[in-house]
């Protein structure tokens, strides 16, 4: 074998091509620039599809002459495209609102240099090709003052976070300010171990960190117990301590890129639980912005319905009249009026467009307050896909494929397409059929039954149909106590659900349960859900905190596709940060679900709301169509339990 050149040489080579990728992706911008001008006059939309698959499937075929990789190619340049496609719209979107073009801008954020806010803002600017001058801020009412005032023409607010959840906070400020949102910029939350050049990740004694980035990061520092962890007001205050500190035991966490501008060096990457982290910011300003036609919208609305049933439906109604999408919707409590939520809308579509209009009269008809906080370009630029046959993928492979898009064509079994009206269930005295809502309550399997009739009896008489016993399966007695408590639920009429954690526990436990409930942690086992697909036992199916709304409904599929029909959902909450233990309730997969779904569902709030928020949210839950609750009595008080189980009945 001949001797490898000397590695320094080699580096010197691999330095020199990268900095000839850097000049070439220079140019391209500046050509696509060139092309966004071209749009302007053309009036031609920014996006086109077309145009990039052709681009793509001609690079995949070209690289791989050259024995590069095709989904290499086909990620570095959605990489490419999602860039430029961002500066056309910064630049189109700058032309039609002539009185944003500025040398300067100055921008109020939360935190200090090298917070997340801060880097968010910067990329903002730097896309718009204008100088920040930027203003750090302690909190939100700050940054809203700072803009109000005139003292900054930006601020910055983070919306919401792939693993946090919404920012109730912000929506709060939203309520009552004058400011019209511009803008949106998402940015990818990179969490790194920050410390001094000479530190050693495998050294480290102490943390300093914000406690939103140590709530991201709990499996990296549960691995990690030896570690102290100092809470700080913000990570760029941790990032300073570091940097002020003669000792190199401590190190922070945050961005690489924040790090860097107080001489901090990542000495660990990825810290973060979930793989994709990232934070997405609203722009706010005193004057509204116009978005030419050419760019996709989105338009943040807040509305008021009203206590009347299905008054918030009724609003979701007109924009399903209209075809408009909404992406987002959130609720939050209306100070002073106790019980009455303000609702928060993203709807993809454009403010001077027809059915934004004709939807914004309907509404202004039908809900007691309806105001648009702005209308600005949307960021989200989805990928743009080529086929497998674009991508040369083998023969075979290629075929295995083909025949899974074919069934994928075909309505899946939980979906409307398939079955158009609610599916019923009814086990004993429980009857869903879409005519009444169910209030189960859940605890732990007790010892004995001393006690239970008492508390069966007050539940049932507050309107509770049915009883989930959680843990039944971690006790050498359980046959012997699930007979006995299920004997007492029955002189009550009340059904008997067992939780199911573990897959040995399906076989084990089923003969005692009118109903079994599989837990979310289990909602991605695919034998339990077959296993549980061939019972004729009722289920109900809990969703993964971390799971989808899509991955949610094809583990409902494979039970449903084994055989059984007797299918509840139930969601207890998505995993956010703001409540780390219980997550945080997701309303507008509730409203999707019902539009795309035949099955049940109940939402489990009492994890994810606070007690005294909880029957407004339940009024919020009832209003967007679930079909009952779950409810905690070992996390909630018991009367709020009855109040709550009766209240949906009402
Ligand atoms: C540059 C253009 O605009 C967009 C960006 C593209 C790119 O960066 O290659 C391709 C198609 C468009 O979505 C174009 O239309 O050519």
């Amino acid at each position: 074998m001949d001797k490898p050149q000397p590695l320094s040489q080699t580096r010197e080579q691999i330095t020199t091509i990268d900095n000839d990728i850097l000049s070439l992706l220079a140019k391209r911008r500046d050509l696509s620039l060139e092309v966004a001008r071209s749009k302007e006059v053309d009036v031609r939309p920014v996006r086109d599809t077309q145009r990039e698959k052709e681009l793509l499937a001609r690079l995949v075929q070209k690289g791989r002459e050259q024995g590069l990789d095709p989904h290499f190619v086909v990620q570095l340049y959605q990489s490419i495209i999602e860039d430029s496609v961002l500066n056309q719209q910064a630049y189109l979107h700058g032309r039609a609102n002539p009185e944003t073009q500025k040398q300067q801008y100055c921008v109020a954020y939360l935190g200090a240099r090298g917070s997340y806010s801060f880097l968010a803002a910067n990329r903002y600017c730097q896309r718009r090709q204008v100088e920040m001058i930027d203003l750090g801020c302690q909190n939100f009412d700050e940054i809203v003052q700072a803009v109000e005032s005139g003292h900054a023409d930006y601020g910055f607010l983070p919306i919401e976070n792939t693993s946090s959840g919404s920012i109730n906070e912000v929506y709060d400020v939203l309520q009552h300010t004058s400011l019209a949102i511009v803008g949106e910029t998402t940015i990818e939350v990179g969490h790194c171990l920050l410390g001094k050049a000479e530190a050693q990740s495998g050294k480290i004694h102490t943390i300093y960190a914000h406690p939103q980035p140590i709530s991201q990061c709990s499996r990296y520092l549960a691995r990690h117990p030896g570690i102290r962890l100092e809470y700080c007001a913000s990570s760029a205050e941790a990032m300073e301590k570091v940097q002020l500190s003669d000792d190199p035991g401590v190190a922070a966490i945050g961005s690489a890129e924040g790090g860097a501008l107080y001489q901090l060096e990542a000495l660990e990457q990825g810290l973060a639980n979930q793989k994709v982290n990232q934070s997405r910011f609203i722009v706010v300003s005193r004057k509204a912005v116009d978005v030419p036609e050419q760019l996709p919208a989105k338009c943040t609305l807040i509305m008021a319905t009203g206590q009347k049933p299905g008054a918030l439906v009724e609003a979701l109604l007109v924009l399903k009249a209209n075809n408009l999408n909404m992406s987002k919707l959130e609720s939050r409590p209306i100070p002073g009026t106790p019980w009455e939520e303000m609702f928060y809308l993203d709807i993809d579509a454009n403010l001077n467009s027809a059915p934004m209009q004709t939807a914004l009269k309907e509404l202004e008809r039908i809900t007691r307050f309806v105001k648009v906080l702005g209308c600005y370009p949307s960021e989200s630029v989805k990928p743009t896909q080529l086929s497998n046959h674009q991508l040369l993928i083998e023969p075979d492979t290629l075929k295995q494929q083909q025949q899974q898009a074919d069934t994928e064509t075909e309505p899946k079994r939980h979906s409307r397409a398939f079955k158009q009206l609610t599916s019923p269930l009814q086990v004993k005295h429980l009857c869903l059929d879409g005519s009444q809502r169910a209030a189960l309550v859940q605890f732990a399997l007790p010892q004995t039954t001393t006690g239970l009739d008492n508390l069966a009896k007050e539940l049932k008489s507050s309107g509770v149909q049915g009883i989930i016993f959680d843990g039944a399966g971690r006790h050498t007695d359980t046959a012997t106590r699930l007979a006995a408590a299920a004997r007492v639920l029955d002189q009550f009429q009340l059904v008997t659900i067992v939780a199911i954690e573990q897959e040995a526990q399906l076989s084990q436990l089923a003969p005692f349960a009118d109903i079994l409930l599989l837990r979310g942690n289990q909602m991605f086992n695919q034998d339990l859900l077959e296993q549980a697909g061939r019972l004729n036992t009722p289920l109900i199916l809990e969703r993964n905190s971390m799971a989808s709304l899509e991955e949610w409904l094809a583990s409902a599929d494979v039970i449903l596709g084994a055989g059984n029909q007797q299918l509840l959902l139930c969601d207890a909450g998505v995993s956010a940060f703001h409540h780390q233990a219980g997550g945080t309730l997701d309303l507008a997969s509730l409203v999707e679900l019902k539009e795309v779904s035949h099955l049940p569902v109940l939402v489990n709030p009492s994890y994810a709301v606070a007690p005294e928020a909880l029957s407004r949210q339940v009024h919020a839950i009832v209003k967007l169509g679930a079909d009952g609750l779950v409810l905690d009595l070992d996390t909630l008080p018991q009367a709020l339990v009855r109040q709550m189980a009766a209240q949906i009945h009402n």
